[in-house]
């Protein structure tokens, strides 16, 4: 991997990271794209059938394999927060970059949103309580951070590309 992308929900590493890798022209690898074509089912229904636990299971191997993968790999929100998942993105020697985002903005990207369980579940004041848990493995595991909540995802993607070449 050229570079892996961290954060909360909503902080746009899916919408980033496509956009980042077509411009270095290398693949882009989203983890839950992979853990859907592992599971054969979406998201939601892995969660509605299977559980949290079972999903977490899943984005383990999922992100074991994609470290050996050339490219740009967009991890999930909770990705980071699984102590291995921890240890094996601190070990992988790639840049870890953060994009952070404000509960405000995150309501206001992910309001009509219904493929995310764990947003549709805890609501605004629970979402926000997450992330408050989060933020500092967030920021532990991260080389960069980068705050989204007033840059397009091409201002991201300029600032990605200026940033990668410093730390590479
Ligand atoms: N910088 C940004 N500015 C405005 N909207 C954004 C930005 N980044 C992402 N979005 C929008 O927010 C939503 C969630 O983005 P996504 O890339 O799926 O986030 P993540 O993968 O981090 O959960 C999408 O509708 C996307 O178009
Ligand atoms: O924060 C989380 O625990 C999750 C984030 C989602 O990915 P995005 O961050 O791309 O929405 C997805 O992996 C799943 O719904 C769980
Ligand atoms: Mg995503």
């Amino acid at each position: 991997m050229q570079a892996i992308l961290v954060g909360f929900m909503g902080s746009g590493k899916t919408t980033v990271g496509q956009l980042l890798a077509q411009q270095l022209n290398v693949p882009y690898h989203d983890l839950d794209d992979i853990i859907v074509a592992m599971a054969g089912k979406s998201i939601q229904q892995i969660f509605d059938e299977n559980g949290e636990a079972a999903f977490r299971q899943l984005e383990h191997i999922a992100l074991a394999r994609s470290l050996a993968q050339e490219g740009i790999l967009g991890t999930g929100g909770g990705t980071p927060i699984q102590a291995a998942n921890f240890s094996l993105l601190q070990k992988s020697n790639v840049p870890v970059i953060l994009l952070d985002v404000l509960p405000e903005t995150i309501m206001k990207r992910l309001k009509d949103d219904t493929g995310r369980p764990l947003a549709k579940e805890l609501g605004l004041s629970g979402l926000v309580d997450l992330k408050s848990q989060r933020d500092d493995r967030y920021e532990q595991v991260s080389n960069y951070r980068i705050a989204t909540d007033k840059l397009t995802p091409i201002e991201i993607v300029k600032i990605l590309k200026r940033q990668l070449l410093m730390i590479q």
